[in-house]
């Protein structure tokens, strides 16, 4: 059974197909990059597997559970890093982590051992009593990160986890995704940047105009093409030239 299981979903926002008919499988331990260019659909994809956004149709599925069946349960599977991070504004980096361990459930002691570990990882200790309005864009996607990996879920869903972030804590929060996975956890994450898609994923999921251009193994793509640039056949898929090869 794959992690996630996302089947011809769509959504239209009036005129708009945000979302076409998309289907995909991610597998357990695997980094699935949703890769494409400003308004391909990324984000309203990631919503709909996160449960905050209804289909029009298709269905969602992690770890077998239907996320609009169960939603709940499905839930309590996702740690989620949105588009906009999420955090609460009045509430100190620190305060938002035990708000939210505490709303998962999380036992108090290993919830503040958790959350004095993921600071300081994150390079936020000094960071710790600031409230989230007053941090900088790249501090506030950290807490927001530190937030979704908190309760250790076996699904991890990062909106742009990266936008933002300086060079060491980008690197710092790729890092964390990869060891995320090998512990044979699951991470869907959408990006613009060819680079982390190329070095981070596994898998990669190529998405414009809200349709799916491929879905594989970053590396079948790379030799699908017989191309050295991966930004070269990410820019051709996304143009349309190669689309007939592929899905
Ligand atoms: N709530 C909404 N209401 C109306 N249109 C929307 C809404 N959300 C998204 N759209 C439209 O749906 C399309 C897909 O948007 P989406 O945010 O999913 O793209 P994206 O790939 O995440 O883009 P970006 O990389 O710029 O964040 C765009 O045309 C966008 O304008």
């Amino acid at each position: 059974m794959p992690a996630v299981e996302v089947k011809n979903l769509s959504k239209s926002f009036g005129e708009v197909k945000a979302v076409n008919n998309i289907s995909f499988d991610v597998e357990e331990g695997s980094i699935f990059g949703l890769l494409g260019p400003n308004g391909a659909g990324k984000t309203t994809t990631l919503r709909m597997i996160y449960g905050v956004l209804r289909p029009d149709s298709g269905s969602v599925r992690v770890l077998g559970i239907d996320v609009w069946e169960e939603p709940r349960k499905a839930k309590s599977l996702m740690g989620v890093m949105p588009e906009d991070t999420g955090i609460y504004p009045r509430l100190t980096a620190e305060e938002n982590l035990i708000y939210f361990g505490k709303v998962r459930g999380m036992d108090e002691h290993k919830l503040r051992r958790r959350v004095s570990e993921l600071l300081k990882i994150l390079g936020l200790e000094e960071k710790r009593f600031t409230i989230a309005d007053k941090l900088s864009k790249g501090q506030k996607q950290k807490v927001a990160f530190a937030r979704a990996i908190l309760d250790e879920p076996p699904i991890l869903i990062l909106d742009e986890p990266t936008l933002g972030v300086d060079v060491m804590s980008a690197r710092e929060i790729r890092n964390m995704i990869v060891d995320y996975a090998r512990a044979g956890r699951t991470v869907i994450l959408s990006t613009h940047n060819m680079w982390e898609a190329e070095k981070l994923c596994t898998h990669v999921g190529i998405i414009s105009e809200g349709k799916m251009r491929y879905v594989g193994k970053r590396e079948d793509l790379e030799k699908l093409y017989e191309e050295k640039e991966f930004e070269e056949i990410f820019l051709r898929m996304v143009r349309g030239e190669v689309i007939e090869k592929v899905v």
